[in-house]
């Protein structure tokens, strides 16, 4: 299989500016970002897009209504698509186990019941969202039970590294992309065909590709360890003041040590909203 038609559920930071790039560097696919909020989608459809980032309007001017289309018919575009990208919000949960802390599963739970109600072939479906590891493994549950004859489902890990305000040059340029799937003939075939969408644009040798778990738990310590830069620069922050130094200055002399680099070195008040992912890294805990 070669994939023509990319569906992606939820158009929202992450959803919106990888698909329009996909479409843009792939112009031979088409792309359709479905959103269930009817406003988001107009936006998407809109002069004003839902979101700001810097040289995103082009892109999306350069596609729209030519291989990258947004909409809320959400089951014609699972119907029709190769390839189903699961972009969609993973709030952290506000009550029962794991509250304030844990990632509430339900949206990316709700996406993969509507691609096992609506699917009638074949689907490669790639975890986009930031999930806790073994979610595949939940969504694959899902698929299965509402098993129907003569459609299967591959399940890859790709999480996204995007930040916001940068989404289009991270998502140009990238330092990687990590692509996880089954340790089997069908996960690799599924990989390679992930692999041959991004490779439209980026060099195979930064396309890692690794087990479905190990793309999950990569994505998670990744951002605990930019927030333990962050949670030690503002440690050291408070050193400063107690000491007379300025810690603007001792990130700057730290940083120029290359076992170390300088980027995330800025103390600041800020949270890092997904520390509390490395805490609560398996689903059900
Ligand atoms: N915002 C960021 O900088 C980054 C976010 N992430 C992760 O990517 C995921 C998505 O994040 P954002 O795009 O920022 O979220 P967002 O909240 O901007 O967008 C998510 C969208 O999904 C839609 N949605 C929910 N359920 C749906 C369904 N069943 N079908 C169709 N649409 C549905 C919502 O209506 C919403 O518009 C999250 O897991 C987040 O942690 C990862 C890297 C960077
Ligand atoms: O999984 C997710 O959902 C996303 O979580 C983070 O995104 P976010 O939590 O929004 O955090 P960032 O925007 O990257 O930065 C966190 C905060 O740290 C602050 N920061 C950053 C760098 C620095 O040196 N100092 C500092 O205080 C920023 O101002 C920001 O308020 C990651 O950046 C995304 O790559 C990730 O995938």
């Amino acid at each position: 299989m070669v994939v023509q038609k990319i569906c992606c559920l939820g158009a929202g930071y992450v959803g919106g500016p990888t698909c329009s790039v996909i479409a843009l560097k792939c112009p031979e696919i088409k792309v359709t970002v479905v959103d269930m909020s009817k406003e988001r989608i107009a936006q998407w459809n809109s002069d004003k897009l839902p979101i700001y980032e810097p040289g995103l309007d082009d892109v999306v001017k350069a596609c729209r209504g030519r291989n990258l289309f947004f909409s809320t018919d959400y089951t014609n575009a699972i119907l029709e698509a190769d390839l189903i990208f699961i972009s969609v919000n993973t709030p952290t949960k506000t009550f029962g186990n794991g509250k304030g802390r844990a990632a509430d599963l339900k949206y990316v739970e709700g996406a993969a019941r509507m691609i096992a109600e609506i699917a009638q072939s074949n689907k490669i479906v790639v975890e986009k969202s930031t999930v806790p590891v073994r979610a595949a493994e939940s969504i694959l549950n899902i698929l299965s039970a509402n098993n129907k004859p003569g459609v299967s489902y591959q399940i890859l890990s790709n999480p996204e590294f995007l930040a916001e305000g940068t989404a289009i040059e991270d998502l140009l340029h990238p330092d990687r992309v990590l692509i996880g799937g089954e340790d089997s003939p069908a996960g690799h075939a599924a990989v390679e065909e992930l692999c041959g969408i991004y490779e439209h644009w980026i060099s195979r040798k930064n396309i890692l590709t690794t087990n479905t778990w190990s793309s999950e738990l990569s994505k998670l310590a990744a951002n605990a360890m930019l927030a333990q830069r962050i949670s030690s620069i503002n440690s050291l922050s408070a050193v400063c003041e107690s000491t007379g130094a300025d810690v603007s200055e001792v990130a700057r002399a730290i940083g120029l040590d290359s076992r170390i680099g300088s980027k995330f070195l800025q103390a600041s008040i800020a949270v890092f909203k997904r520390i509390s992912s490395i805490l609560f890294i398996f689903v059900n805990v």
